[in-house]
């Protein structure tokens, strides 16, 4: 008997639009191999023969239009689903499809042949807003993943503007990048498949190259004026780039939203700024509502006139994810971005990929540096450390507003900075003249980095980074997120 063969594996067939549904428990690890058919992965197809490694708490399913027969190697809870929304989420693929090929069609004024002539000739620009765990990220990766799968050369564009998730990015971030090649799902730590954000080996055949801008806190309310600012920032940097890549411009783009985005009701919350700021900023023409009737009906009345609101279900496999849940996920994220992706495969399984990449090319190791406390110019969005209004002296007014950079000083006891996750920014504009006040709210982010000791004193500070590269004369913002490496 091969040693593959000795571990505890089971085989389950697959019927036609059915899933094989699981949740991994902490510190387990699944391979799940196609022995026969076509199954998927979230949109993502499976290749014959491959082990496919799945970690880190992951919750997926592997679906089949065909029918197909899998091996999965140290299942933990499993079952199989022949309810999917599946059939609803590839009748939008179509519809998309159909927009996308308009589109290229006008760009090259070919003619049209068979179908409606005043039909719009935009490619799909879809806002997906759901409430929490409803299926958003999942709707978004399916979506995307039939786009690139369609062999017509699409690269759809997604964006993600839910700073909870971090992405391909770290929590906290909003980010967007055009999508080549299928998005694989093997770890939360990595939603949306591996980028190339923290250091050059980890460019694996698939990775990608997001524009990323630092929010730096979980909560859309905690700065709903900085989101609003962001989510166009990265809004006007979409519409640039499509100004000179119209070819591009047709595949469309896919925004997934922050569950705040779905919640409550009330005109008066910030979530319809920021609802508003995204149809703006990506000139938003579809908005998907997943499974809830009132948000639908909301998002009708609002935007019913001027673009289409669809209502999609939810699916039943999507998990309940709780808020300790959630906390790993975060250090799971930063965890491997520093060290990249790492998943122990089950007992017996030699050979195996994670999201089809080989298992070494995952892998980061870390810089740790000392620098002095001069070296980093290091602000705080927004008055965070600000005392409140009753303790100013009387008829003194606040001068800090909610998007004042406020510079950091490590060498102030309750700094806020120890464990504290950094974004460093992109160099400023080298032409004086084009500077202004708020520039480094504009500025995208080019990696993160985790200060892990303060040496007041010396004025020294350790930083955690993914590389060496040196941060002299850089500047860098501090939100809410800590991390500590265990
Ligand atoms: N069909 C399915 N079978 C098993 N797990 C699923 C399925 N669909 C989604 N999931 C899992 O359920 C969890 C929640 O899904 P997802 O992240 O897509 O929801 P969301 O609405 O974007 O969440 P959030 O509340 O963070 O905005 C994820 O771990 C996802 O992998």
């Amino acid at each position: 008997m091969t040693e593959e063969q000795s571990t505890s594996t089971k085989e389950w067939h697959l019927e036609p639009e059915t899933e094989y549904r699981f949740e991994l428990d902490p510190g387990t690890s699944l391979a799940i191999k196609l022995v026969r058919g076509h199954a998927e992965v979230f949109g993502a197809e499976l290749a014959e023969g491959k082990q496919y490694l799945f970690g880190s708490e992951c919750k997926a399913a592997i679906f089949t239009w065909k029918g197909c027969t899998v091996e999965i190697s140290q299942p933990s809870t499993e079952y199989v689903s022949d309810e999917t929304p599946m059939a609803a989420y590839a009748n939008l693929h179509i519809a998309f499809e159909q927009m996308r090929v308009r589109a290229l069609r006008t760009l090259h004024g070919s003619p049209a042949h068979d179908d409606d002539p005043s039909a719009s000739a935009e490619p799909p620009r879809v806002l997906v807003v759901g409430p929490e765990n409803s299926g958003k990220t999942t709707l978004c990766k399916i979506l995307v993943n039939y786009a690139v799968r369609a062999g017509q050369g699409w690269s759809p564009l997604l964006a993600n503007v839910d700073p909870s998730e971090g992405g391909w990015a770290a929590p906290g971030a909003l980010s967007a990048a055009p999508v080549h090649s299928p998005l694989p799902t093997s770890s939360p730590a990595n939603p949306l498949g591996s980028a190339a954000t923290s250091a050059p080996t980890s460019l694996s055949s698939n990775a990608l190259l997001p524009l990323v801008y630092w929010y730096g806190h979980a909560e859309t309310k905690r700065n709903p004026l900085l989101m609003d600012r962001l989510i166009r920032n990265l809004g006007d940097n979409v519409n640039d780039k499509y100004d000179f890549d119209t070819e591009g411009k047709v595949s469309g783009l896919i925004v997934d939203t922050p569950s705040s985005f779905g919640a409550g009701t009330g005109a008066s919350d910030h979530r319809h700024k920021l609802i508003k700021a995204c149809v703006d900023a990506f000139r938003i023409n579809v908005i998907l509502v997943v499974g809830h009737e009132k948000l639908n009906v909301e998002m009708q009345r609002i935007y019913g006139s001027q673009l289409t609101v669809v209502k999609i279900p939810k699916s039943g496999g999507v998990v309940e994810l709780d808020h300790t849940y959630r906390e790993r996920i975060h250090n799971y994220q930063l965890h491997t971005y520093m060290y990249g992706q790492i998943i122990p495969a089950p007992p017996g399984i030699t050979q195996a990929t994670v999201g089809g990449e080989a298992l070494t090319e995952l892998t980061l190791a870390p810089s740790s540096t000392v620098i002095s406390f001069d070296d980093l110019s290091i602000f705080r969005i927004g008055a965070e450390t600000m005392a409140p209004t009753s303790a100013l002296p009387i008829g003194a007014t606040r001068v800090v507003s909610e998007m004042q950079p406020v510079p950091v000083d490590p060498a102030q006891p309750g700094s806020g900075l120890l464990n504290a996750v950094l974004g460093l920014l992109a160099p400023p504009n080298p032409d004086e003249n084009e500077r202004y006040d708020e520039e480094i709210l504009d500025l995208t982010v080019t990696g993160f980095l985790i200060i892990t000791n303060l040496d007041i004193p010396r004025r020294k500070m350790t930083i955690l980074a993914p590389n060496q590269g040196s941060v002299a004369g850089k500047t860098a913002i501090v939100g809410t997120y800590e991390w500590q490496d265990q």
